[in-house]
């Protein structure tokens, strides 16, 4: 076969079928707005998720942590479209079903994702990175010369209040400390406003002031967002945790609140046994 019937056929396959409830309101009426359930994901015969269940509400704060390679990882993968589970499902809302939907529709539909290393235009100002995030079109010369709408206009003015930027709005986005860069790769994720907030680590490599004001930010956007929040730094998610959820070898070890996960002896032996 030759390798442009090949590709053809491989992004065929590829293409999710598009799930007839995309794009239609979010119905989140019996309570959660995210479903992860019986979800395993093997690499060559390894589950790094086996039978997996999660359940996040609307509005919730949700901290997840465990030991490495306790699949916490693999899990935001699944929930945003880059990994495929061999088993199990996973529902948005009670109808949309993300595994019908591929990584740039769900990110596009209402979850956004934060990876640990920031990825924001350094030679952009705030202002240009957050009115870039705010386009359907993502090319650079293109957005920059279009006219915002008064909309667009108040949602960045916002969204740069939220997290803590207006004095540094028209500085080239290089020059802001390693905090600051995180903040502004949340705003940009906001101006798309998510329904769900997926962090990763966001307090790596902070330096403790810029942490607690993290600490606030994300507390700040629970409530019109659900934030699921990564992290190893314990200290930080004491302070931010209402309900944790401990992952451990693919699958829900324990949950309960951080005195209840802290307290649970098979917590305890698995991080006692790291
Ligand atoms: N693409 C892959 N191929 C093979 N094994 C993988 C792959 N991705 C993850 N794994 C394995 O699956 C397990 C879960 O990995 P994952 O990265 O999800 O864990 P994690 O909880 O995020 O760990 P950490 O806290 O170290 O980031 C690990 O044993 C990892 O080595």
């Amino acid at each position: 076969m030759n390798l442009i019937k090949q590709a053809h056929q491989f992004s065929q396959r590829a293409l999710p079928k598009r799930d007839p409830n995309f794009g239609k309101p979010l119905d989140t009426s019996h309570g959660p707005i995210l479903y992860v359930e019986g979800v395993t994901v093997s690499f060559d015969g390894f589950k790094a998720l086996n039978n997996l269940n999660l359940y996040v509400d609307d509005g919730e704060l949700r901290c997840i942590i465990g030991p490495n390679g306790a699949g916490k990882t693999t899990m935001m993968d699944v929930i945003t479209g880059k990994t495929r589970p061999d088993e199990g499902s996973v529902y948005f809302g009670q109808q949309i079903d993300l595994l019908n939907l591929s990584e740039h529709q769900i990110a596009r539909g209402g979850i956004g994702r934060k990876f640990q290393k920031p990825t924001i235009f350094e030679a952009l100002t705030v202002y240009e990175n957050l009115e870039l995030a705010t386009a359907a079109d993502k090319r650079v010369w293109f957005t920059l010369t279009q006219s915002l709408s008064a909309e667009q206009t108040d949602r960045i003015d916002s969204v740069v209040r939220q997290i803590g930027l207006l004095s540094e709005v028209q500085r080239p986005a290089g020059l802001l400390s390693h905090g600051q860069k995180q903040w502004l790769e949340i705003g940009m994720l906001l101006m798309q406003s998510p329904r769900v907030l997926l962090v990763d680590e966001p307090v790596a490599g902070m330096t403790g002031e810029e942490t607690e004001r993290t600490a606030e930010l994300l507390t700040s956007l629970a409530g019109d967002h659900s934030v699921i929040v990564v992290e190893h730094d314990m200290a930080f998610v004491r302070s931010i945790a209402r309900q944790v959820t401990v992952l451990h070898q693919g699958s829900v070890l324990a949950e309960g609140t951080m005195d209840q996960v802290q307290n649970n002896p098979k917590v305890i032996e698995v991080y006692l046994g790291e």
